[in-house]
């Protein structure tokens, strides 16, 4: 394959990262914005690099005109969870879906790598729509924890380095690593209740500072000047303890809902 063919056979995997990539941060912001607890932390994408599909082919024995079957990883997708619990409910949410199909799942968080890899694997088959029709591709679905992935990236790195030649040192090291990181996600799991509660909370109420502010700027647009001075000084006084918030962006939506009638207090 020439230049021009390695970039026409790339377009639909770059086309389903970007898809798959919005998809997964839109699940995120939709379930936030319904004031719910999203399972997912944060989403990265890449298409595999030439030279690296390359050697994984000769690896793998897959020959060049068997990539598309042959290499399932070309377009890939991450997804970092918080805890171990929401690798599975987002595992859930991804077998459910309509829009991709899950070919198989590689569990190496119950069944680790001998290097101490920890991930969820799903390998899905996903229909791009490109100019001259319907394609299916396959694509890898990583979902780990902060944790995992913050071990892995960093094995990753290492092993660039040593160009897989790790000094056994750096592997035992890296191995105790991998269970230390592990024991972490253990006992965050463990007060995941708690955290996800204060999460929640502090949401809730910058959600509601945001409301109330916006709300005062709306006064001064329908010309309650005095009134959204007033309610602006209400706000400095409590906005550092956050007590009697909530009152006070009832009494806001009120004085609102009276300036968009047109009434007098
Ligand atoms: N950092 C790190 N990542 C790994 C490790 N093992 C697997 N991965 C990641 O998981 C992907 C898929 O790995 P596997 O499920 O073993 O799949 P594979 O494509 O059959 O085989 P390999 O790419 O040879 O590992 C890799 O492309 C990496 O991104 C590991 O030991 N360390
Ligand atoms: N599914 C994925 N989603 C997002 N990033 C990924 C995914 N898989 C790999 N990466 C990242 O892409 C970069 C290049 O990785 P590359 O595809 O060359 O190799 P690899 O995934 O580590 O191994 P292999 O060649 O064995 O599949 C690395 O930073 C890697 O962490």
């Amino acid at each position: 394959m020439d230049g021009r063919d390695w970039k026409r056979f790339l377009l639909p995997y770059e086309q389903a990262v970007e898809e798959l990539k919005v998809k997964f941060k839109t699940l995120r912001g939709e379930l936030k914005s319904r004031e719910e607890y999203a399972p997912i932390e944060f989403v990265t994408g890449r298409v595999k690099k030439i030279s690296s599909m390359l050697e994984k082919a000769k690896r793998l024995s897959v020959p060049m005109d068997q990539l598309e079957s042959g290499i399932e990883d070309i377009a890939g997708i991450r997804i970092m969870c918080q805890f171990v619990e929401d690798i599975n409910t987002l595992a859930e949410q991804i077998r459910e879906r309509q829009d991709m199909t899950v070919l198989y799942e590689k569990d190496y968080i119950n069944n680790k790598k001998p290097s101490g890899y920890r991930s969820y694997h799903i390998i899905i088959e996903y229909p791009v729509q490109t100019g001259l029709g319907m394609k299916r591709i396959l694509a890898e679905i990583q979902i780990r924890t902060l944790a995992m992935n913050f071990w892995a990236t960093i094995e990753h790195s290492l092993n660039y380095k040593y160009k897989e030649q790790l000094p056994d040192d750096v592997r035992a090291r890296l191995s105790r690593a991998a269970e230390a990181a592990f024991i972490l996600d253990q006992e965050m799991s463990n007060i995941r209740g708690e955290i996800v509660a204060s999460q929640l909370m502090f949401e809730d109420n910058s959600n509601l500072v945001n409301r109330v502010l916006s709300n005062i700027q709306a006064l001064y647009f329908y010309h309650r000047v005095r009134e959204a001075a007033q309610f602006q000084l209400r706000f400095n006084e409590i906005w550092e303890t956050e007590v009697g918030l909530s009152e006070l962006a009832a009494d806001l939506e009120a004085a609102l809902s009276r300036a968009k009638k047109g009434d007098t207090n």
